[in-house]
């Protein structure tokens, strides 16, 4: 039979668990805040898992796969499976030491969280220790694997692969010098062992192990191991290894060579691997999934690049099947639910319903594989496209430091600031919503945010602050906040996804070339400095935190898309100058999130990332202060970046990590301006006077105190008045009595 007309097995890799109206995010908060019991939320659960496999089904994919729903993280749930539960976290009850590990409860303190990969979803960080007994736990698999032969599909159950469920854990606190998690890998191969055989006797035919981690950079002790583990598990049941979010790149060769009878390729970040499948070989039994509906992005499929390379992988095996490049956990579940977007726009989108579509299509005989239609002539912005080409060389660049600070207003030693946002009050985003549905008129709706404007900066001046905040009471999100003023972003109705837990985010969708047609925050900045003499600093969200925050156009390199958004900051900058704002801060929060999991393209992003923020701000006068402010710790990495942004004031987390990110900065010789973190907003907790004076006192040791600033690690949205007043009075005290010891 000739190989286009065969019918290929259509699969994927993971789908959206949160329910298709956030059905779970419901249940979970009702069921912690006591609205719900455990059978409640066991029922509510219980839909969003059928949910899920009715769309499955209705998909007609060969095989899906069972066990990825979660309550909460599978990161954590893989941990539950092999029974790596953190000492403190034991309950009486499963559910009561789940969420215990998840949010922490009234005797503990949760796990960690980090970000997952290169996304803006965060995962639980496992606790591994030399002494922490790995058992058994098939109940949860079996229980959904049944779930879904039940419904009479051909199901997969899906665990975490054991490979990187250790490289994704740390070392628990008391382990000794030295250890890490993988250490452990013979054990947990065993009880890995004992899991597939649990699903096999259930009658599995396939099991699917998730490795994302062989995506990263691997030594060659690690693949050694990973050798050992898949030669050893492949003898157990027939394994599907996935990775996503990149090549396989040196681990696909040691995945094949063990035997693993398939392997997924995310051939939308990770198409290197065709080569590298070329170049070494396969079996032609081998089922190779072609991972070629993006699972990160909510574009619509190019059928005939995929078709291409679907063919090219049906030259090396006569198994070929067509999947997402990772789990769709990252998008949307259905772009029916939209009714507002551009006809234009919609017809270039598929959600995760749309994808299962896209797959089986792919899949079929006969279906034409049609290219995607090239962008709208009407989406392109000449005159953005021209005054980029046209920017002089030096464009991202300022005066030298030592010039700038000069000119720049004078604070003396320590000056306290804020990261930007007051507390979020329930009758602010009434009034947000309100205007937004048309219920509030213009005029009233600019009257209640100056009045929180004027209550802001009463506040503050009342507690003392040197460099004051608006407190942002307009915005409801710092990206979405942006989007709505710029052209070239949509935002959507219901395009929920999961970042962690029960809380999801709506990212806005940036299709088109981007342009700023109006001044976006100098009326609130503005209002704000003519109410006050203290200085009030301007406040914007970064390129680099605006494209991670978003669904990004893949059309042209992310660094051509960076420059536009950083060119529309440029304007708004020059806007915020023009209505005397002196301090204009930018924040990049994401500045780590979108760094390249592999070492290969870190340069590179680098490069495009810093120039675009400084593209952004290099257009300001020496004498106005460029900020900016980095949250979500794990810096390490991107210390050269964050120098690079050449700001004069960089505000960083810094106060769980015990200002450890100081001697980081100062290795890279970082010498301006540095505002270390020193209340953990995160937390409720109001940090007392002497234990920030000693977190400033730190700081100074570190890095003098000439340059320092007392500030808390983020924005104050999430917290209440009553904590944010005494906790900044305290922190004004804590810099007074640190500068008298230095005067
Ligand atoms: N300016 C923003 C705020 O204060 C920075 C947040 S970083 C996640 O909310
Ligand atoms: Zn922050």
């Amino acid at each position: 039979m000739n190989d286009e007309l065969k019918t290929l097995h259509a699969t994927v890799i993971g789908y959206p668990r949160i329910g298709a109206d956030r059905e779970l995010k419901r249940a979970l908060e009702a069921y912690w805040s006591g609205r719900l019991d455990e059978p409640g939320l066991d029922a509510a659960a219980a839909t969003v898992r059928s949910q899920m496999l009715d769309d499955l089904a209705a998909a007609g994919l060969d095989s899906v796969p069972s066990g990825t729903f979660s309550l909460y993280d599978h990161v954590l749930d893989a941990a539950f499976a092999v029974d790596a539960i953190a000492p403190r976290h034991r309950r009486d009850s499963p559910t009561d030491a789940y969420f215990a590990a998840a949010r922490g409860d009234a005797e503990a303190a949760p796990l960690e969280m980090t970000k997952w990969f290169d996304t803006n979803y965060h995962y639980l960080v496992p606790e591994i220790g030399p002494d922490t007994e790995f058992r058994s736990r098939p109940a949860k698999a079996l229980a959904e694997y049944d779930e879904a032969v039940l419904r009479g599909l051909n199901a997969r159950p899906v665990l975490l692969g054991p490979v990187s469920f250790l490289l994704l854990a740390k070392a628990t606190d008391n382990a000794p010098e030295g250890f890490q998690p993988l250490d452990r890998l013979d054990e947990l191969t065993g009880v890995y062992a004992e899991l597939l055989t649990a699903l096999v006797d259930a009658g599995a035919t396939r099991v699917q192990l998730d490795e994302p981690a062989l995506c990263a950079d691997r030594t060659e002790a690690e693949l050694e191991a990973v050798r050992t583990v898949y030669t050893e598990l492949g003898r157990i049941a027939d394994l599907l290894v996935t990775g996503g979010y990149g090549p396989f790149g040196e681990s696909l060769p040691v995945l094949l060579d063990a035997g693993v009878a398939g392997i997924a390729l995310d051939l939308v970040s990770g198409r290197d691997d065709l080569e590298t499948l070329e170049s070494h070989g396969v079996s032609r039994e081998t089922f190779i999934v072609a991972g070629v509906v993006d699972g990160r992005n909510i574009w619509r499929c190019d059928l005939a690049a995929a078709g291409a390379d679907i063919e090219r992988l049906q030259r090396l095996s006569d198994n070929v099947g067509v999947g997402s490049s990772c789990s769709l956990l990252h998008v949307p579940i259905d772009l029916e639910a939209e009714s507002g977007l551009d006809p234009l726009l919609t017809e270039r989108l598929a959600f995760a319903r749309q994808k299962l579509r896209e797959i089986t299509s792919l899949a079929t005989p006969g279906t034409g594989r049609p290219g995607r239609p090239a962008s709208p002539e009407s989406w392109r912005d000449e005159i953005v496209r021209a005054r980029l080409a046209d920017l002089p060389t030096g464009a991202d660049r300022r005066a030298d430091y030592d010039e700038r600070v000069k000119q720049q207003p004078d604070l003396g030693l320590l000056p306290t600031t804020t990261i930007g946002s007051f507390p979020q009050t329930a009758e602010l985003r009434q009034a947000r919503s309100a205007h937004r549905r048309g219920l509030m008129i213009d005029a009233d709706y600019r009257a209640r945010m100056k009045a929180e404007v004027a209550a802001v900066i009463a506040e503050q001046e009342k507690l003392g602050l040197d460099v004051l905040v608006h407190g942002e009471p307009e915005r409801n999100d710092m990206v979405q906040y942006f989007a709505e003023q710029l052209t070239g972003f949509a935002t959507t109705d219901a395009g929920w996804v999961q970042s962690y837990g029960s809380r999801c985010v709506r990212p806005p969708i940036l299709y088109a070339d981007v342009a700023r047609t109006a001044p976006m925050t100098v009326e609130w900045t503005g209002y704000a400095q003519s109410i006050t003499d203290k200085p009030v600093k301007g406040m914007l969200t970064g390129p680099v935190t605006i494209l991670a925050w978003s669904f990004v156009r893949d059309d042209q390199p992310l660094a051509d898309t960076a420059d536009q958004v950083a060119l529309a900051l440029r304007g708004e900058v020059a806007d915020l100058e023009a209505a005397g704002t002196r301090v204009i801060q930018v924040d990049e929060p994401a500045l780590r999130e979108l760094l390249p999991v592999r070492a290969a393209g870190r340069e590179a992003y680098r490069r495009w990332a810093t120039r675009a923020f400084r593209l952004a701000t290099a257009g300001a006068a020496p004498g106005t202060a460029i900020h900016t402010h980095l949250c979500y710790s794990e810096f390490g990495e991107i210390i050269d970046a964050i120098a690079e942004l050449d700001a004069d004031v960089t505000s960083i987390e810094a106060s769980r990590s015990k200002m450890e990110v100081l001697a980081d900065l100062d290795r890279v010789h970082y010498h301006r301006g540095v505002g270390p973190g020193v209340w953990d907003i995160h937390s409720p907790r109001v940090p007392q006077v002497e234990e920030m004076a000693e977190a400033l006192r730190l700081a100074a040791r570190a890095t003098g105190p000439s340059r320092l600033w007392a500030n808390p690690d983020c924005g104050l949205k999430t917290r209440r008045y009553e904590e944010v007043r005494p906790a900044l009075a305290n922190l004004v005290e804590a810099a007074r009595i640190v500068r008298a010891e230095h005067s």
